[in-house]
């Protein structure tokens, strides 16, 4: 039996008759394939990948396992329609905390066509990405029972500044937010998620490594996912944070050339969570500078305060809506 992913957090979506991806209960993603060459290029890539003996296997399990493609009743309800299917990196968790991290400071490439090219350059530019060389698309955390999971909205997520990004980065790893939302983000699960030998950092350090050397594959556009299960790590169990890179739609030939933009994306994200690992209170004192300048913009002049992040991170406006999930930032 199909479904919509309960844990989607960015991407297109297969809610209210659109054409997005469906899981099952046997642990698979089915991906749709798009009308353009998007779909064609993503299999290409799965393909090429998943035969590629040049692959080393520490890195392989970075990737989500590819299955091959199946004709599917597409969620848009226009008929059969292939769709790749993948393994799903959320399924055996209950509660898993996700981010999507678009990596590369630009996620247009030459190849594209002047529309698309226009289109991301606009995005890169209004977004992080070329700031910092990556942008969150979404994320989802964990909570408790009672609170349920932090998701913001996306278009939200998408106009963080850098400072922003660096609190959401710590609120990710927070026991107590979104908990409570008045207190600064504790950082408390950091150690396990991120460090440690086998936390997200060393997970990130692996694959730039990789990347110093690949020149056989340009991840243009592509995000890396960061999962993890609170409950896990409350119980003091090794951290089962993961790692996972996602979306190939744009995957072009390394042609032995070095992925510039990709592992300058994955450096300048490393720093950051390097830096939430050594120094947390220091990015506690920069995020209540941020806060300070926020407040007072929202006094000057309240109706263009643009971000909900601001009236949440200073004011804690946060709304929680029925389903116990928070809204706004
Ligand atoms: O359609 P939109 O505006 O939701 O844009 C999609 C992006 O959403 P976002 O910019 O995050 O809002 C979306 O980004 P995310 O995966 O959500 O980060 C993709 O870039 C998608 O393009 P493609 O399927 O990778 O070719 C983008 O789809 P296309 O615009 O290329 O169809
Ligand atoms: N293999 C997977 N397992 C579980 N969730 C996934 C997987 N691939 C993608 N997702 C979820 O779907 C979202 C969108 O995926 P993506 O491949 O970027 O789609 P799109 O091409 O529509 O942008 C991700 O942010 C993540 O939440």
């Amino acid at each position: 039996m199909l479904k919509v992913p309960d844990h989607q957090v960015a991407g297109h979506q297969a809610r209210n008759g659109q054409l997005g991806p469906l899981i099952d209960d046997s642990g698979r993603f089915y991906k749709p394939l798009q009308d353009d060459d998007r779909g064609s290029k993503e299999v290409a890539f799965y393909s090429s990948f998943s035969s590629n003996t040049r692959v080393p296997d520490h890195i392989r399990r970075l990737f989500p396992v590819f299955h091959g493609t199946q004709l599917l009743e597409a969620s848009d309800g226009s008929g059969l329609r292939p769709h790749l299917v993948l393994e799903d990196v959320v399924s055996s968790r209950s509660h898993p905390s996700v981010m999507d991290i678009k990596i590369g400071s630009r996620t247009w490439y030459p190849e594209a066509s002047e529309d698309y090219i226009q289109r991301c350059f606009k995005k890169d530019r209004e977004t992080s990405s070329l700031s910092l060389g990556f942008r969150i698309s979404g994320l989802q955390i964990y909570g408790n029972e009672e609170s349920g999971f932090w998701k913001p909205e996306r278009k939200l997520v998408q106009n963080l500044s850098a400072a922003d990004v660096r609190v959401v980065l710590k609120k990710f790893v927070s026991s107590n937010l979104p908990v409570d939302p008045n207190s600064d983000p504790d950082c408390s699960f950091a150690a396990s998620v991120y460090g440690g030998s086998t936390g997200i950092l060393a997970q990130l350090l692996e694959l730039k490594a990789w990347f110093e050397d690949q020149t056989m594959y340009h991840l243009n556009s592509c995000s890396v996912l960061l999962v993890y299960e609170k409950e896990k790590v409350l119980k003091g169990e090794r951290s089962d944070a993961e790692v996972k890179l996602i979306d190939f739609a744009h995957v072009t030939e390394g042609k032995d050339i070095i992925d510039h933009n990709f592992l300058g994306g994955l450096c300048s994200l490393i720093k950051f969570i390097s830096e939430i690992l050594t120094s947390p209170d220091e990015c506690t004192t920069k995020a209540c500078l941020r806060d300070s300048e926020r407040d007072k913009e929202i006094l000057t002049s309240p109706d263009e305060c643009t971000t909900k992040v601001c009236l949440q991170d200073s004011d804690k406006n946060t709304n929680y809506s029925e389903n116990g999930t928070i809204e706004g930032m």
